[in-house]
């Protein structure tokens, strides 16, 4: 029977930031085009004052439009800049180490790839979200794992933390996900690389939010 979806989008940032104030532009300008919950800085392969110096520019454009930020990878560097909270892998920091450092108002993400396993230890540990994917092809990570929108199905209907979806997702494709009961979207280059021609990431982002607000939750059948 379908339902309203409460999904939102999740921003995750490019990979590299080679010129973070045209970036803080940019993200300002997605920020203002529709409804954003979160963005994680996701820098890879740059050193910890990189890090430090993106958070620092866009921590304060985020909270301007009451959008929570996070770190990817380093709960170290999420206490460092005051961030909201940090994602982590399942080869990053422990959950409770996570904890431990960042107290218990921070937020907490945890991948769990396509594994029903990993996202019910999430969620007991005390996993603000569990985080399924990749759900399709993506250039900006080389995804271990593969998921179908029935894990979305059968975590919404059995769980109350709640569940992004993440892997190549796009204006396009974003809908199924919505349906299968996805409660956020974590979308990186689907934003960032929306052609300039068609409106840049502004226009991904009011694009996703109109995907997102004409897509009911009809949730999937799943195997028990
Ligand atoms: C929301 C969200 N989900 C999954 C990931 C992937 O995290 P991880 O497996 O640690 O891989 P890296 O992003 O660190 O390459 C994520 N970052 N965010
Ligand atoms: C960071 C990340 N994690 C994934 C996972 O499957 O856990 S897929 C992925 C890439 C997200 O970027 P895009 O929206 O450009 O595909
Ligand atoms: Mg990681």
């Amino acid at each position: 029977m379908p339902s309203a979806s409460n999904c939102r989008l999740y921003l995750i940032t490019p990979p590299r930031l080679d010129d973070v104030a045209a970036f803080s532009r940019v993200f300002e300008a997605a920020l203002k085009a529709g409804d954003v919950a979160c963005v994680q800085l996701r820098l890879k392969d740059v050193p910890d004052d990189e890090v430090i110096e993106a958070a620092t520019a866009l921590i304060p454009i985020a909270h301007d439009y009451d959008v929570a930020f996070l770190i990817n990878d380093r709960p170290d560097i999420a206490k460092k800049v005051g961030a909201d909270g940090v994602h982590i892998g399942q080869d990053d920091a422990p959950y409770s180490e996570a904890r431990k450092l960042l107290g218990p108002d921070a937020i907490i993400g945890v991948t769990c790839h396509d594994s029903r396993h990993l996202a019910m230890k999430a969620g007991e540990q005390g996993a603000d979200y569990v985080a399924f994917g990749a759900f399709y092809d993506t250039a900006t990570k080389q995804a271990p794992t593969r998921a179908t929108p029935e894990i979305l199905s059968w975590w919404q209907q059995l769980f109350e933390v709640p569940c992004v979806a993440i892997g190549g997702i796009n204006v396009e494709n974003a809908a199924p996900l919505v349906a299968a009961g996805a409660d956020f979207l974590a979308v990186s280059s689907g934003v960032w690389s929306y052609p300039s021609d068609e409106g840049g990431p502004a226009q991904a982002v009011k694009a996703i939010n109109e995907v997102i607000a004409a897509t009911p939750m009809s949730l999937l059948e799943f195997d028990a």
